[in-house]
């Protein structure tokens, strides 16, 4: 089941050009064009409502009317081949409360690797996805019974499963106490630096950004910048990631109001 991908680092994991997405009546995304390197902790980061969940649900192939380019791990979004590569843990934990977090896994696990002779590699793979999360002493809790946070933790588990090349996690760290919310963002540099995985991360909580090796910064379906943490702190002349999206916004603000006026 360990098949993290070999490929040279400078292909990237997700690559978008004029990528533009519609929901109901709202051009939601317009005209995106960044990349997601392969190997390291990509955050995507913006307001509420800025886009962040629709961008992921293009990148896992969910989402409807999404033109322009698009590519996922060499392929264009949504590909079949794409399924069983990328790992996506929505914000709502989509686990079964009547089961306990270790049937959760085994039933997963049992559709991603199925019959008899697996039965030894399967759990092998849920006890480690299980301990992955820090949950093992709560394996044979009913899920229903455990808080939001040790939910959501689940769904995660069951995302780590297939070894994903791309995991895809839509505000993982939500309602997780400051512990918590630290082991978290170790296993993800682990999962990085180990497995050799890519991780789109989105979040809200700008002191977030600091954790991530690159960051794509979005504000009203649009992406006012890519880089690292250090390089959008240093082009803006800012302390944190935080003031540099400020100014990033200020300074969009003013490009624009600049074009409008010399219409
Ligand atoms: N089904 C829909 N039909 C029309 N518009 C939608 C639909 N779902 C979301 N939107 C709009 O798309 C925009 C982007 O939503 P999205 O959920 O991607 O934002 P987000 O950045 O992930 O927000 P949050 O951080 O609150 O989860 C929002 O303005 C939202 O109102």
């Amino acid at each position: 089941m360990m098949n993290y991908s070999s490929r040279p680092p400078e292909e990237p994991a997700v690559h978008a050009q004029d990528l533009t997405v519609v929901r109901g009546s709202r051009t939601v995304l317009r005209g995106l064009g960044f990349t997601v390197p392969r190997g390291r902790i990509t955050g995507l980061l913006g307001p509420s409502g800025c886009g962040k969940s629709t961008l992921m649900r293009a990148v896992v192939g969910t989402q409807a009317k999404v033109t322009g380019t698009l590519d996922v791990l060499g392929r264009p979004a949504g590909h079949p081949s794409l399924r069983t590569r990328i790992g996506y843990v929505t914000q709502a934990p989509s686990v079964y409360d009547d089961l306990t977090v270790r049937q959760n896994l085994d039933y997963f696990a049992a559709i991603l690797d199925p019959g008899r002779a697996a039965a030894d590699r399967r759990h092998d793979n849920v006890s480690r996805a299980i301990a992955d999360v820090d949950l093992t002493g709560h394996a044979d809790a009913l899920a229903g019974t455990l808080s939001g946070g040790q939910r959501s933790r689940v769904s995660l588990a069951v995302a780590l499963l297939g070894a994903p090349e791309l995991l895809v996690l839509d505000e993982p760290t939500v309602g997780l106490d400051p512990v918590l919310r630290r082991d978290l963002w170790q296993l993800f540099h682990d999962l990085a630096a180990e497995r050799g995985a890519t991780l789109l991360v989105s979040s809200h909580v700008m002191d977030e950004a600091e954790r991530c090796h690159r960051l794509l910064l979005m504000r009203a379906g649009e992406v006012l910048a890519d880089g690292t943490p250090e390089a959008l702190r240093t082009r803006t002349g800012a302390d944190t990631v935080e003031t540099a999206f400020l100014r990033l916004v200020d300074e969009a603000a003013a490009a624009a109001r600049t074009k409008e006026s010399t219409r």
